[in-house]
């Protein structure tokens, strides 16, 4: 009956406490709730409440709420430290023994200061917080948190996070005294890369050299911190020139569920600091590449389509430009970004076979090149998709109905019954036949770069994937270009303005890559490159200045 009275007035109170109740599954909290007996809800007012909020009896809402936030720290916790949860207290009381986690400290009561006291209470970890008004923060804190002055936090707390602003590091320094000895855990970020000439953690161990200073938890946001690590946001950097501590914040947040990653010297911190601050950095050479592209042939097929029958004769085809130029361009720059993921990786080994050895640093371009094949083969994919799109919607525009209406009128007037031209509907069958399949095979090697479907994968069949069926790919896409073309590439009229049709620009780079190929699959060729790739050079001494290895692998044609 109690605990049912206890869900009630959780549920009452479960809209008003908006940071609390999308996190907690209610169910597990009543589950947990019905464990405690009314001897062990001791409800003793929290000693920080006798200073800064009302004590549970003097309010019947936050009684409630108090209940709720109280319980928080039972899910997550070994039914041993379930106890201690509910006792005013655990340091004082020596429950934190019990438990077996720290006390952590937390400076500042804004939104990373909230999301991560949660996440430590889940975890099993007490909390205390200080704030400049301790009073007012405590009010967005679950009632087991302890919100105090500043002083009076960081005497209970070694390891202190300072949940506030680099500008605002320098306010402690009339506490400096009492942050000597601790773990200052700098967990701050700018707004753009390289905003300061020295780190932030590097700035504030130069302000409180008494203290060991942390970096970490940096690139979790709070939204991140409070709902529980996902998988693209499971990792943790953290950088100390104190091993112990770095050690000590490893485990921690092992213990939150996160995956640490040792960075090592606190001089690792800038890097830390600018990860948060990079926008997409592996996608943005092949998107640059690929809008390039779609400018230049958007423009070419421009000029060839529109003005220069505009000029020649006077006629407008300015109805063509949302659907047919568009359309025209989207496959070129499918095929283009298509071969280049490809001669990437003959780049890489016409590089290893002029200098006959593996241990040669590629050129930073290569490098970055052969690292954005992934990026470029999903882009040539989603350009693929959206010829496809435009391809299927052409026959609704209401231009191909009258052309088509315009057509049979002039059939009817030429007395032709039978327009029906055998070559050119094998043409088109094979055309779209080709399309399909392309568009198929480039599906199976977007699939396999989803890292799930990736993992999934030996080396092996992955290798197979993205090299050989590429290839395929890349292959039928020439097929169904060179059908699409058919003999126009060789009519004086398809000639505009001495340029050539947008297929035959488009066919240049993929025959080219198909070619080197061919080259590489010679028996003389790849044996070579084989040979090279096993580590038997044929120079045998390495010169002076031969950087060391690339790690990118041409032989990992990972396009996708
Ligand atoms: N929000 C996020 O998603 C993330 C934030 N961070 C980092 O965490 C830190 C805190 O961010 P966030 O919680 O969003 O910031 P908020 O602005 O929400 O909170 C900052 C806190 O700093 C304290 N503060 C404000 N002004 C002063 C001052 N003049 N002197 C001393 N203390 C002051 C306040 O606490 P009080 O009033 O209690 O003293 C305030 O709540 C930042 O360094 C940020 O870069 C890192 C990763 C993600
Ligand atoms: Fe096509």
């Amino acid at each position: 009956m109690f605990n049912l009275a206890v869900f009630f007035s959780y549920h009452c109170s479960y809209k008003h406490v908006d940071l609390i109740s999308k996190d907690l599954n209610r169910l597990t909290l009543y589950t947990s709730l019905t464990f405690i007996t009314p001897a062990q809800m001791c409800f003793q007012p929290h000693p920080r409440r006798n200073s800064a909020v009302k004590s549970v009896s003097e309010d019947p809402v936050r009684g409630a709420l108090g209940l709720k936030m109280d319980s928080i720290s039972l899910l997550g916790s070994s039914p041993a430290s379930t106890k201690v949860c509910f006792l005013p207290n655990g340091l004082k009381n020596g429950s934190k023994e019990g438990s077996g986690k720290p006390t952590v400290g937390i400076i500042g009561s804004g939104d990373f200061s909230k999301s991560l006291t949660l996440r430590l209470l889940r975890c099993g970890f007490h909390v205390v917080v200080g704030s400049r008004q301790p009073k007012r923060a405590a009010e967005s804190f679950p009632h087991v948190v302890d919100v105090t002055h500043h002083e009076d936090a960081l005497g209970k707390a070694n390891i202190v996070f300072l949940a506030i602003r680099r500008e605002h590091y320098s306010t402690l320094w009339d506490i400096k005294h009492l942050l000597a000895g601790k773990i200052l855990v700098d967990v701050s970020n700018n707004r753009r890369l390289n905003q300061f000439p020295e780190s932030n953690a590097e700035y504030l161990a130069s302000l409180f050299p008494e203290s060991t200073v942390v970096k970490g938890f940096n690139v979790i946001s709070s939204w991140a911190m409070q709902s529980g690590p996902r998988d693209s946001s499971r990792q943790v950097y953290i950088c100390s020139n104190s091993a112990d501590a770095r050690q000590q914040l490893i485990e921690m947040s092992r213990q939150l569920s996160f995956i640490p990653v040792d960075m090592g010297a606190l001089s690792s911190a800038k890097d830390i600091e600018n990860m948060p601050l990079h926008l997409f950095t592996a996608w943005k050479g092949p998107v640059l590449t690929a809008v390039a592209l779609s400018i230049f042939f958007f423009a070419y097929s421009f000029v060839r389509d529109i003005i220069h029958p505009y000029m020649k004769t006077r006629q407008s085809f300015f109805y063509k430009i949302p659907l047919e130029i568009v359309n025209r361009t989207l496959p070129v720059v499918a095929i283009v970004l298509l071969a280049l993921v490809y001669l990437a990786g003959q780049l890489a080994a016409a590089y290893q076979l002029m200098y006959g050895t593996k241990y040669r640093r590629f050129p930073p371009w290569l490098e970055g090149w052969l690292e954005s094949r992934k990026q470029l083969g999903l882009l040539s994919f989603f350009f693929g998709c959206i010829h496809v799109l435009y391809s299927l919607c052409l026959p609704m525009r209401r231009s191909e109905r009258y052309l088509m209406l315009n057509m049979a009128y002039q059939q009817v007037h030429a007395n032709i019954e039978n327009s029906w031209n055998e070559e050119e509907v094998w043409r088109v069958e094979m055309y779209v036949s080709f399309g399909i399949m392309a568009l198929g095979l480039l599906s199976l090697l977007a699939v396999t770069s989803i890292p799930s479907v990736h993992d999934a994968l030996n080396w092996r069949e992955f290798s197979f994937i993205q090299s050989t069926l590429g290839y395929i790919a890349l292959l039928i896409s020439t097929f169904h270009a060179l059908l699409f073309g058919w003999q126009r590439a060789f009519l004086e009229e398809s000639y505009r303005f001495y340029m050539p049709p947008n297929f035959v620009l488009a066919l240049i780079l993929p025959v080219t890559v198909i070619i080197g190929k061919i080259v590489l699959l010679l028996p003389c060729v790849s044996r070579k490159l084989k040979r090279i790739r096993r580590g038997l050079d044929s120079h045998q001494s390495r010169t002076n200045h031969e950087r060391p290895a690339a790690h990118v692998s041409p032989e990992r044609v990972t396009i996708m």
